[in-house]
């Protein structure tokens, strides 16, 4: 096992700086490249004081290929974040360019590399990162992500402060996307028919804060941006289990993740045909080279199928948006870009 290099692009950030934090305490990373907008070669400096065997470099966005080349796994949390009375889909215009622009680096410097992404709406993002690698002809599906591990994080812990008999640690499985009623939690997967012991107001009340928890962080912060602390949590989670995977050959282990469906056809044909679907959030096991199996949609109650035939459309608006905008991008871009 030989430990990887790791950029995170838009470390400087709200959740890139206690991201790096996390990720530098890992024995599988050799080398974590921050990318800043002008630099992130403070936040690097910093770092690097950390006795850990991690080596860290900063670079700003005129050094994005330096940063880039290389890279095994590149995590991308850079973009704007919301303001109370904001929608994710309202960052569109803001990020869709900026992370285009992120996925063209990584299609030129580290083809192979594993994209994580975090940047809002990540429902438009992922399939935004996908055209990208797609026009340069090095998509491989198994190896792209949205990470919506927030989403099972907070699932867990509201349904513990609902019933404290429920460790905080217990796996919600919330499949979907990562925006208001995309978000699906599948609460009748808890053991001891936890989701029969709710009234009906407490199930829609459980549910509705499992959708719109970031709203929750985004009205506390007061206009100071969204969650960062507990997504970056998530994405070291997300990241680290990746890595347990990819480097380390650690088998079984599984997180919540947005992707292309066609990482596992074989499991994802017939809920590909039935929805239309190209991409979704569903439980995936990771594997030495990205996606390993797409765990199938388990069984759904009623009442959950109701969520998923609301979600359903959202989604479908929100990934022709992503994908309509590399489209127009490529169309526009002179001959040399190609
Ligand atoms: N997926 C999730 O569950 C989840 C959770 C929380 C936040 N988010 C999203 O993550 C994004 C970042 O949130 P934040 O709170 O860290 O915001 P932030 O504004 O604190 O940090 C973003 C950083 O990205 C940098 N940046 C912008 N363009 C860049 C580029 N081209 N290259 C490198 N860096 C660049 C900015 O300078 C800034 O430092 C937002 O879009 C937010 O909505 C997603
Ligand atoms: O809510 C947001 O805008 C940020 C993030 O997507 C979250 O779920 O906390």
């Amino acid at each position: 096992m030989s430990p990887v290099k790791v950029v995170i692009c838009g470390a400087a950030g709200g959740i890139g700086q206690p991201l790096s934090l996390l990720l530098k305490q890992s024995d599988l990373i050799a080398h974590l490249a921050l990318l800043g907008v002008v630099t992130a070669s403070g936040i690097a400096a910093d770092l690097s004081h950390i006795n850990t065997k991690c080596k860290v470099t900063g670079h700003g966005k005129d050094q994005i290929d330096e940063a880039l080349q290389g890279a095994h796994t590149v995590v991308i949390p850079a973009g704007v974040p919301r303001k109370p009375g904001m929608t994710r889909d309202d960052l569109f215009k803001l990020n869709a360019g900026i992370v285009r622009d992120l996925a063209e680096g990584i299609a030129k410097n580290c083809p192979k590399a594993f994209v994580l992404v975090i940047s809002n709406p990540v429902n438009s993002t992922v399939p935004i990162v996908c055209q990208v690698l797609k026009s340069h002809g090095v998509f491989n599906p198994s190896k792209v992500f949205g990470i919506s591990t927030l989403d099972v994080v907070r699932a867990s812990s509201f349904v513990s402060e609902v019933n404290p008999a429920i460790d905080p640690s217990t796996r919600v499985t919330v499949v979907g996307g990562h925006s208001g009623v995309t978000i699906v939690p599948l609460l009748s997967q808890l053991p001891n028919n936890f989701v029969d012991s709710l009234s009906r107001d407490q199930l829609d009340a459980l549910t509705h804060r499992i959708q719109y928890g970031g709203d929750e962080v985004v009205k506390a912060k007061k206009g100071a941006g969204s969650a960062t602390l507990s997504m970056a949590y998530a994405g070291a989670r997300f990241t680290l289990g990746l890595l347990q995977a990819t480097v380390a050959g650690k088998t079984g282990v599984v997180e919540s993740a947005y992707v292309h469906l066609d990482a596992d056809k074989e499991n994802t044909a017939a809920f590909k045909a039935k929805t239309g679907l190209d991409y979704f959030a569903l439980d995936v096991e990771f594997g030495r080279e990205g996606v390993s199996r797409i765990l199938k949609l388990p069984k759904v109650s009623r009442y959950e199928q109701a969520l998923l035939d609301a979600a359903i459309p959202e989604l479908k608006t929100n990934i022709a948006k992503g994908a309509a905008f590399i489209t127009d991008s490529v169309a526009h871009w002179p001959e040399a870009r190609l």
